[in-house]
């Protein structure tokens, strides 16, 4: 996609050959600054501390993150060592799981002396078929998106409401949920955003605020409780979100506040879309409630807010009683039955075990046999 008309994705090997460029998402909307990680230890604080941050893109650093590490040490404990310290950065997102057990995959079998070379390779493909898929969930979900065009009679204009952010800032490019978005832009369909806010850490209010921005597509930032009022009056023609993982029966883990968006979405007949790259899919678990695990972060997202002064200084400032306890979960669980259906790089499907084995029959045997 494109930032100041440049195109660029949302990390990068830097031209020494082995460095890795990301965008610090930390600092946007107030900057936009690039960093170079150059370690191991480098990819997994980017991780942890959400410079780079949505499913996606976390595999995908912590793939370039096992690069870094074999570059130092390319034995086997030395990749098992980097892959448990990734793996342990984020929790809930699936992806994390997938990329490790890629790279594994692929450099295991390998004599040390090719590991860095191959490993260079593989999270290159896996970063290329990451984008791939985006787009492909893009032509999907562009579907969705001329359907309910249609169905104003091309009038107006199709209100999309949106949670936290799924655009190409939490991929490799184009996004999961915000890629329909950008192709029907681009094809003259005349959409408007509703963004979440999406408190604490405000992803929609300075991440896909900003990215629609340097596309040119129109949005609306609103808080985190508007969005049931706008479905009450009929100002929002369907939802679509992300997600950071989803069962094999369709249960989706997105960002905190997801669930209270799906629950509105049905009690208004608003279609509520969840857009997926097939690595978000956890085969292994069926009732997301109980067995995704949640992860909760430190309570100083919460107490405390970040804001640029008139001056141009960004500064953070507390919002609640020093004395107030305060808990910070990252993410809930929308159950299958509130998500009108998934859109992944195959085609769109019920939220169910039929709908997903539809587009994925080769997980059928292996979950039949339980294998
Ligand atoms: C394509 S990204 C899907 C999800 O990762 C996204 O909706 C989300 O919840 C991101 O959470 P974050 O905590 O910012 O990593």
């Amino acid at each position: 996609m494109k930032v100041h008309g440049k195109p660029m994705r949302t990390l990068w090997v830097e031209t020494d050959g082995h460095s890795v460029g990301i965008i610090d998402q930390t600092r946007l909307p107030h900057a936009f600054a690039t960093l170079r990680l150059t370690t191991l230890d480098e990819a997994a604080h980017a991780i942890r501390s959400m410079q780079v941050r949505g499913a996606p893109l976390i595999g995908a650093t912590a793939a370039y993150g096992v690069c870094l590490a074999l570059r130092a040490d390319a034995s086997d404990g030395a990749l098992e060592r980097a892959c448990a310290l990734l793996q342990a950065t984020r929790p809930t997102a699936v992806n994390l799981r997938w990329a490790l057990d890629e790279m594994r995959r692929a450099l295991r079998p390998l004599p040390p002396s090719e590991r860095v070379a191959a490993a260079y390779r593989r999270a290159a493909a896996l970063c290329d078929e990451d984008v791939a898929i985006n787009r492909s969930i893009g032509e999907h979900g562009l579907g969705l998106i001329r359907s309910a065009w249609e169905r104003k009679g091309r009038q107006g204009r199709v209100n999309v409401l949106t949670h936290c952010n799924a655009g190409w800032l939490a991929t490799v490019d184009w996004g999961t949920a915000l890629a329909p978005l950008y192709l029907a832009h681009e094809q003259g369909i005349p959409v408007h955003v509703w963004v979440d806010e999406t408190r604490p850490r405000n992803q929609g209010a300075s991440l896909t605020a900003w990215e629609l921005g340097q596309h040119g597509v129109p949005h609306t930032v609103i808080a985190d409780n508007v969005g049931g009022h706008l479905m009450q009056h009929g100002e929002v023609d369907l939802c679509i979100v992300g997600t950071d993982r989803t069962t094999a029966r369709g249960d989706v883990a997105n960002k905190i506040g997801t669930y209270l968006k799906a629950l509105a979405a049905r009690d208004n007949g608003v279609p509520f879309y969840v857009a997926l790259p097939s690595p978000t899919i956890d085969w292994t678990l069926e009732d997301g409630v109980r067995d995704i695990p949640i992860e909760q972060r430190d309570g100083r997202e919460l107490t405390d807010i970040s804001g640029r002064l008139p001056s141009g200084e960004v500064v953070t400032v507390r919002v609640t009683p020093e004395a107030s306890p305060v808990a910070n979960y990252g993410f809930d669980v929308t159950p299958a039955r509130l998500v009108t259906a998934l859109v992944t790089e195959r085609g769109v499907c019920a939220a169910s075990t039929e709908g997903l084995l539809s587009l994925f029959p080769e997980r059928r045997p292996a979950r039949e046999t339980g294998t």
